[in-house]
């Protein structure tokens, strides 16, 4: 007899509460795109239909964790919440001790202080731009270590988010392991396409920072992704449950910086996490200056309660299944288009190909954020550029970083769209890809200093 989770993925959850969207007229969004800079950072959120521009902190809580929200134990010092939080992460993580923020980059801007030296270097399985920034405001410089797969779109390779062992073995030898305080680790590599490692590829890079006695601090924003298709794709782990491959990966791992507000189910929220004591004594002194006490961290009590439970539901199997199904399921929509995207399709979003769904524009005319306000102004769907304008400048030589993937994320919230707004999203795709030869590209026109595609405006060419 067919088991239901044999059949199609679906929501293990029915609705309980709704928040109404508006659809405003092609004219006011012709305004809107144009007041924000052509910047979907800047667009109004009322002005937007369906908004993927993110999934951070904006997934739907459940009842469980809206109940938790009122058992906030809003004390200064020693929340209960801070208790509950502390023994969710060593459940499900196994993560010894633990220092609250209020979101990922508080944990990245402390563990970056605490062990970065002024000339150091930090190999990564690609850049992530909040991660990288930190990195260099310590004095390190960062080195993508990834699989040369990772950088092309269309190679299908089930693990993109591997670390070439090799270029790190080569990096190690060449600047010596004193300069290397740490490996850096992301699981389901955001900028890639949200793409996993293999348990395998992350055993291996282990054992080669063992022989080099280099810790490994790993970005586990979305971990919960990772371990899923690991469990899909890696031989061996096909029966195993995802909570189980989850605790495996943090195992072979020294600590972490979450996000919480990703994998974590909550709006806000973040954590470092250290097996190392002496370490965790300096970053639970260091907290106190950047963030709050070293027993809420810039969280609220009942923020730290509804991310206990959120852990908890992060790792349940039918929760992960349906996340991730979603997601493929507007993708394989889109490759039936004909729609070039990043293949294969990532856990947390699609992205779209821009620099071959435009290849009329360099990337001087910024194709990705060109794409992405057309998206816009096609349907009222939120996107976000993951390309030129989020690659920067060299912080040396002040030019344009100009990374092989051009991309534009349409990021999936989780618990909150329905089949329905996918199959929106994919027909508004389709007409903006078949309008695509008549697009013109934008130029910059106000670059803040730091992570400037938060911020940045740009005009018509
Ligand atoms: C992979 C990854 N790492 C770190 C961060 C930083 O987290 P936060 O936005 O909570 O500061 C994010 C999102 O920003 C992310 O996606
Ligand atoms: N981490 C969040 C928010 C964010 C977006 C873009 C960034 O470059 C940095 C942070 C995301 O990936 O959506």
């Amino acid at each position: 007899m067919a088991d239901n989770r044999d059949r199609s993925w679906a929501e293990p959850y029915k609705i309980k509460m709704v928040e109404p969207v508006q659809m405003i007229s092609r004219e006011e969004r012709e305004r809107a795109i144009e007041e924000a800079g052509y910047n979907t950072f800047l667009l109004r959120s009322r002005d937007v239909y369906i908004d993927l521009l993110t999934d951070s902190g904006t997934s739907a809580m459940s009842d469980r964790q809206w109940a938790g929200m009122m058992m906030g134990d809003e004390a200064y010092a020693g929340s209960e919440n801070f208790y509950h939080l502390e023994e969710a992460i060593q459940k499900y993580y196994g993560y010894e001790h633990i220092v609250p923020t209020h979101q990922g980059r508080g944990a990245e801007h402390m563990i970056s202080q605490l062990m970065i030296d002024e000339g150091d270097f930090v190999p990564g399985n690609m850049y992530f731009t909040t991660t990288k920034l930190h990195q260099e405001l310590a004095g390190g410089t960062f080195v993508d270590v990834i699989i040369d797969e990772a950088h092309d779109p269309e190679n299908e390779h089930p693990f993109k988010a591997n670390v070439d062992l090799n270029k790190l073995e080569d990096l190690i030898k060449e600047k010596g392991a004193e300069k290397i305080p740490y490996v850096s680790i992301a699981t389901s590599v955001n900028m890639a396409g949200g793409q996993p490692i293999s348990m395998d590829n992350l055993k291996k890079v282990r054992e080669l920072t063992n022989k080099y006695d280099i810790p490994i601090i790993h970005d586990m924003t979305r971990v919960a992704e990772n371990a899923y298709f690991i469990k899909q794709r890696e031989e061996g782990y096909e029966d195993t449950p995802v909570k189980e491959i989850v605790r495996e990966i943090c195992s072979l791992t020294d600590g972490a910086t979450m996000s919480a507000k990703k994998d974590a189910l909550v709006n806000i929220g973040g954590f470092l996490a250290l097996d190392d004591e002496e370490l965790f004594k300096k970053a639970q002194n260091m907290v106190v200056v950047y963030e709050g006490l070293h027993t809420y961290g810039g969280m609220a009590g009942r923020d730290m309660e509804a991310l206990a439970i959120g852990i908890t539901e992060s790792v349940d199997e039918d929760h992960i299944r349906a996340r991730v199904g979603q997601v493929q399921y507007l993708g394989e929509k889109l490759i039936d288009m004909g729609v070039p995207v990043v293949r294969p399709i990532g856990s947390h979003g699609v992205f779209l190909n821009a620099k071959k769904i435009l290849p009329h524009l360099s990337q001087d005319e910024l194709p990705a954020q060109t794409l992405a306000a057309e998206l816009y102004l096609d349907a009222g769907i939120r996107s976000m550029e993951r390309g030129v304008v989020s690659a920067g400048r060299n912080p040396e030589t002040g030019e344009h970083n100009y990374p092989d993937l051009e991309l534009v994320r349409l990021t999936i919230p989780r618990r909150v769209y329905t089949q329905a707004h996918m199959d929106v999203v994919a027909e508004s795709v389709e007409a903006v890809y078949q309008q695509r030869e008549d697009i013109t590209g934008l130029a910059f026109d106000y670059e803040p200093e730091y992570l400037r595609f938060f911020q940045s405006r740009f005009k018509k060419r």
